[in-house]
């Protein structure tokens, strides 16, 4: 579970002082002995860990060791074969569809492929973003939508630069264009937890530095708690508060980064 010692990392970061004591941090994400297979094939068992409102932790581990599956047994979009999440004060895998729905009101996802509507406008598919907070069809359209939603929705493009590819069909957008799309997304009903599965995977060295960048100075202004998942091993250090491996059907690492160089990471992979 979390440390002290992470919880005024997080105090630290949100404060911006660094000095003094930090009062104890809400623990937004408890994961408990959680295990997971598909038919006979075990991914992991006994994963437990905590996080602290504001913390931001990357998940590492080669190719099919289950780190997405993890993210989603978190979210409780599927359901873990035994131990318990709790997120938000809410026990996940004991709440009631009504509950879950509240819940993930509160959370945000940033994924591989974006997953923006190709024929909708940038603005309808940001305003998408507050489906959780407003089920409808009002919230599926910016057409449709009341004239506050659409305001967040413009403030959340301004915030990662697009304000003025608000009417661009989203299927018109590059890469890294779509990817700012999927975060003014996520952010726009100002979440308590953000997740991302590899936000830059599809994009260039380039346009991922710049999403990673754009990505950590949103969620960190807000005080969001992030779990990412990552394959560069400089992104997880440089992003990450502190660093979970998978490996071996285990959770085998949560390290604090600046514990952490990229090499001691690369063993994770062997
Ligand atoms: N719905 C499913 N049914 C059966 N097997 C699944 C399902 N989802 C994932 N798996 C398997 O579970 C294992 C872990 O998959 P997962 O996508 O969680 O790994 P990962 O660490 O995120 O991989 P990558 O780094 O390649 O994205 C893989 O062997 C995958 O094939």
């Amino acid at each position: 579970m979390t440390d002290l010692l992470d919880k005024q990392t997080a105090q630290e970061r949100s404060t911006g002082t660094g000095a003094g004591f930090a009062p104890v941090l809400p623990v937004d994400i408890r994961a408990c002995a959680l295990s997971k297979s598909f038919g006979d094939t075990l991914i992991f068992s006994d994963v437990s860990f905590g996080l602290s409102r504001g913390e931001a932790v990357a998940i590492v581990g080669s190719n099919g060791t289950g780190k997405s599956t993890l993210l989603r047994c978190i979210m409780g979009l599927i359901a873990a074969d035994s131990g318990q999440v709790e997120m938000l004060g809410t026990n996940v895998s004991a709440a009631r569809p009504a509950e879950l729905r509240k819940l993930r009101a509160q959370v945000g996802l940033v994924s591989q492929k974006h997953n923006l509507v190709p024929r909708l406008s940038v603005l309808s598919n940001v305003v998408h973003g507050l489906l959780g907070q407003h089920p409808g069809l009002r919230h599926w359209s910016q057409a449709l939508a009341p004239t506050g939603s659409r305001e967040a929705a413009m403030e959340a493009l301004g915030k990662v630069g697009l304000a003025d590819l608000a009417n661009r069909r989203a299927d018109r957008l590059s890469g890294g264009q779509s990817q700012r799309v999927a975060i003014a997304r996520a952010l726009v009903g100002q979440p308590k937890i953000l997740f991302a599965d590899e936000p830059t995977a599809s994009l260039d060295p380039a346009a991922g530095e710049d999403v990673m960048d754009l990505f950590f100075s949103l969620a960190r202004k807000q005080g969001v708690t992030v779990v990412f998942i990552s394959h560069h091993m400089s992104h997880a250090l440089t992003y990450g508060d502190r660093v979970l491996g998978l490996a071996g059907k285990k959770l085998r690492l949560d390290t604090r980064a600046d514990h952490l160089n990229e090499a001691e990471l690369r063993e994770l992979y062997d």
